[in-house]
Parts: C-alpha cells; sequence; structure tokens
C-alpha cells in the first residue's frame, strides 16, 4: 500500500494514483470524505444532542465553539487578501458580513453571544478568551495558518465541512430543544442563518474547486484540505471531550481540565 492509499478513505471510490478525477469524481471523493471524517460523527456531538450533557458541559462546548466564530471572520479576511479577482472577492466578502453584521449587534458572532448569554456564560468571560482550552486555541489558529499559507484552492478547499453542516445543525437544533430545559428556541437562532448560509457557500466553494482544481495533484491537494479541516474540528472535540466529560472532576476521578480553563459550577446534587 503506498501513502496516498494510506490516506484514502475506505470509503472513497478507487481510482488509480495518478488519473485526473473528473469534476463528478472529485465531488464524490469530497463527499466520502465528509460522511467518513466530519465531526457530526464525533461521540462528543452525540452526547450534546441526545441531551447527555449537563449545563457546564454544553457551556463549555458553547464557550470554545465561540472561539472558532471570532476566528471565522479573521481566516476569511486572510482569504480575501489573497484573491485578485474582484467578482470572487465580492462574492467571498459577504461571508465577513454573515459574521459581522452590517452593524454592531447583527450577525453570527453577535448571535453565538445571544447563546452563551442563555446558557449563563459571562460575556466577558466569552469574549476574552480566557477559559479556552489550550487544543481549542490551537486547532482555530492551525485553521488560519492553513488558510494564510496554503494555495488559494487549497484556502477554499478547507471551507468545504460547510457541506455537511446542514445536516448536523438540524440534528443539533432538534436535539437539544428536546432535551435541555436551559436551552430555548430563540437561544439558538444563530443556526437558523447557518441553515441557509452554509448551503450557499458550500456550494459556491464546491463549484469553485471543480472548476480550478486542474491537476490530480491539485485535487490530491483540495481534498487534504478536507481532511485537515476535518481534523480541526474533531480535535476540538476530542479536547472538550477529554476535559469535561471522560473526565470530569470528581472524588475518583482525574481532573483534566486544564489550567486557567472554564470549570463549569458543580451541578446541584453533585
Ligand atoms: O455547527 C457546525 O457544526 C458548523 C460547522 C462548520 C464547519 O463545518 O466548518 C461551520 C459552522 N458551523 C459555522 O457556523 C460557520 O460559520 C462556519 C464557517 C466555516 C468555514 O470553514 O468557513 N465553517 C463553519
Amino acid at each position: 500500500m503506498n501513502a496516498h492509499a494510506i490516506e484514502t478513505a475506505p470509503s472513497e471510490p478507487r481510482i488509480a494514483d495518478d488519473a485526473l478525477l473528473t469534476p463528478a469524481q472529485l465531488e464524490a471523493r469530497l463527499r466520502a470524505i465528509g460522511a467518513e471524517r466530519y465531526h457530526d460523527k464525533h461521540p462528543f456531538h452525540a452526547l450534546l444532542h441526545s441531551g447527555r450533557l449537563n449545563r457546564g458541559q454544553v457551556q463549555a462546548w458553547a464557550l470554545n465553539r465561540f472561539e472558532y466564530q471570532r476566528c471565522i471572520p479573521l481566516k476569511d479576511a486572510a482569504l480575501l487578501a489573497r484573491i485578485e479577482d474582484p467578482d470572487l472577492r465580492r462574492i467571498w466578502r459577504q461571508r465577513i458580513v454573515d459574521h459581522d453584521g452590517e452593524r454592531a449587534g447583527d450577525g453570527g458572532i453577535a448571535r453565538w453571544l445571544h447563546l452563551t448569554d442563555a446558557l449563563g456564560l459571562d460575556r466577558d468571560l466569552v469574549e476574552s478568551g480566557r477559559g479556552l482550552l489550550p487544543a481549542t486555541r490551537f486547532a482555530v489558529q492551525a485553521y488560519i495558518h492553513f488558510v494564510r499559507e496554503r494555495s488559494l484552492l487549497e484556502a477554499i478547499a478547507s471551507s468545504l465541512t460547510e457541506l455537511f453542516a446542514p445536516n448536523i445543525i438540524g440534528q443539533r437544533v432538534a436535539g437539544m430543544l428536546a432535551h435541555y430545559d436551559f436551552v430555548s428556541k430563540p437561544a439558538l437562532a444563530y443556526f437558523d442563518s447557518r441553515l441557509h448560509q452554509a448551503p450557499q457557500d458550500a456550494h459556491f466553494a464546491l463549484d469553485y474547486v471543480k472548476q480550478h482544481a486542474r491537476s490530480r495533484e491539485q485535487q490530491d491537494a483540495v481534498c487534504a484540505a478536507l481532511r485537515f479541516k476535518c481534523e480541526v474540528l474533531w480535535s476540538m472535540l476530542d479536547a472538550l471531550y477529554l476535559a469535561y466529560v471522560g473526565n470530569a472532576p470528581g472524588e475518583d476521578r482525574i481532573d483534566m481540565i486544564p489550567p486557567g480553563a472554564f470549570r463549569p459550577d458543580p451541578e446541584p446534587g453533585a
């Protein structure tokens, strides 16, 4: 087995290592990567969506995910700065508007803060970045660096996880509303806008990579960018699981919450 074969998910269609893929084959390969590696498969999400987390654990998720939200416009600004084509820039800049809004209090970041408010987290704590897990910081920074340093094609391809986001958002909203009495529909408003923004963004990026990956090397780089991004998202959930679920603080357990990271209040009756 060569190195490429090891990297390729078993569910991805088998095609000779040097053959140019058709756009449809490239798309099938990208979708197979998502089907195998997207963070909807992570056990932390299964716990979150099925009501098996307590309030403190949900708070830890929302607090750490805010770092991802906060940095998405920084990532998109880094990407935008490298686009020479005004038509492409005009389209891509909408992503920054979606997160920042046209005015204060508007946009995805503000909506995520409504969620952290509704969960009872202190805004200063959330916005300051104090209390983040070290791995959250590292994963998010890795994404920004990837977009800054790799080719424009790979940078655009790394956003393709959004192809798979609508599914998980649907599961999350339904699951959280059904199972947590501390979560309400208005608190989850962030996800309503993502349900139409994510497919638009993802389909644009998918068409772009299908059109612009013109050699097999570029097609492989596009697939590797999507795998990298799946790993960014996966590693954030690994860190949450380790700190707040697998080894929650208690008499017989090892306390895996890193120094300086958010510590939930003790659960009533704990
Ligand atoms: O809730 C999720 O599971 C989820 C996943 C992703 C993703 O797959 O990267 C994004 C988002 N949400 C999201 O809200 C968002 O704004 C976003 C931007 C990007 C990106 O890579 O540019 N991904 C995502």
